[in-house]
């Protein structure tokens, strides 16, 4: 039974780099007491029945499995572990130092308000400091706590965060841009809106050219972010 739920066991964690952090350590484990796999099928039922569907006909009738294999893979950042993604490092780069960047990553969330898509790209940069971390782990890093209940803020911090706390380079910077189908497919309606958001830690906070650098590299989706 793989079943997510939210990390009610978040603790405060390390305030090194930047106030207002939590321990993305601790958000890697996942809650031992879920629901049983019968009793999440169930629930989906009940929905069903409320949106004033019957559950027993045809089409629906293998619905609440098909949801909740669906939530397996929407919510797998929960059984994710970031700390041992990026502990695969390396260090024979023959001593480089320059900014690395992973743009356009894909990032697939849900709005932990509503539990409907965010769709988006991140852009992560670092700056090592003698050695590196294989690019898929920064990929799967980004999937690690964007399948989750997410608002886009916190995931921007946690990805940042990791990776300065495991890597401890000279400087991370995060850039998520993404669409809430919160904001386009219901309540206010805005079809088209992005959401920017952004975490600049050591050089990327502190040295102007550092920032810019990255947001060139990146094509500006948020040329004003942190100027
Ligand atoms: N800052 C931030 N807000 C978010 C994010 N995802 C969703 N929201 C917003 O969270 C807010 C929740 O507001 P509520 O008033 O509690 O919920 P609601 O009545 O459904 O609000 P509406 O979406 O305005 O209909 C909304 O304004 C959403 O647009 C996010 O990642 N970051
Ligand atoms: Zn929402």
């Amino acid at each position: 039974m793989k079943l997510p739920g939210a990390a009610k066991d978040a603790k405060p964690g390390n305030t090194k780099a930047g106030g207002g952090r939590e321990s993305n350590l601790i958000l890697g484990k996942a809650r031992t007491d879920r629901p049983t796999r019968e009793e999440a099928e169930s629930a989906i039922r009940t929905l069903l029945l409320w949106a004033g569907d019957d559950p027993d006909r045809e089409g629906l009738v293998d619905t609440p499995a098909r949801v909740a294999r669906a939530y397996e893979e929407f919510f797998a950042g929960y059984d994710a572990d970031p700390v041992e993604m990026l502990n695969r490092t390396f260090e024979e780069v023959e001593g480089y130092d320059e900014m690395i960047v992973l743009k356009d990553i894909r990032l697939e969330s849900h709005c932990e308000h509503h539990m409907v898509p965010i769709i988006g790209k991140a852009h992560i940069a670092y700056l090592p400091k003698n050695r590196v971390v294989g690019i898929s782990k920064l990929a799967r890093v980004v999937d690690a706590y964007a399948k989750r209940f997410q608002v886009q803020e916190k995931m921007t911090a946690q990805i940042a965060n990791s990776i300065e706390d495991v890597l401890q380079p000279r400087g991370v910077a995060v850039v998520i841009e993404a669409q809430h189908q919160c904001m386009t497919t219901r309540g206010v309606h805005k079809p088209g809106v992005s959401m920017v958001t952004s975490r600049m830690l050591g050089a990327f906070r502190h040295d102007p050219l550092t920032r810019r650098e990255f947001l060139t590299i990146i094509g500006n989706p948020a040329s004003s972010v942190g100027a």
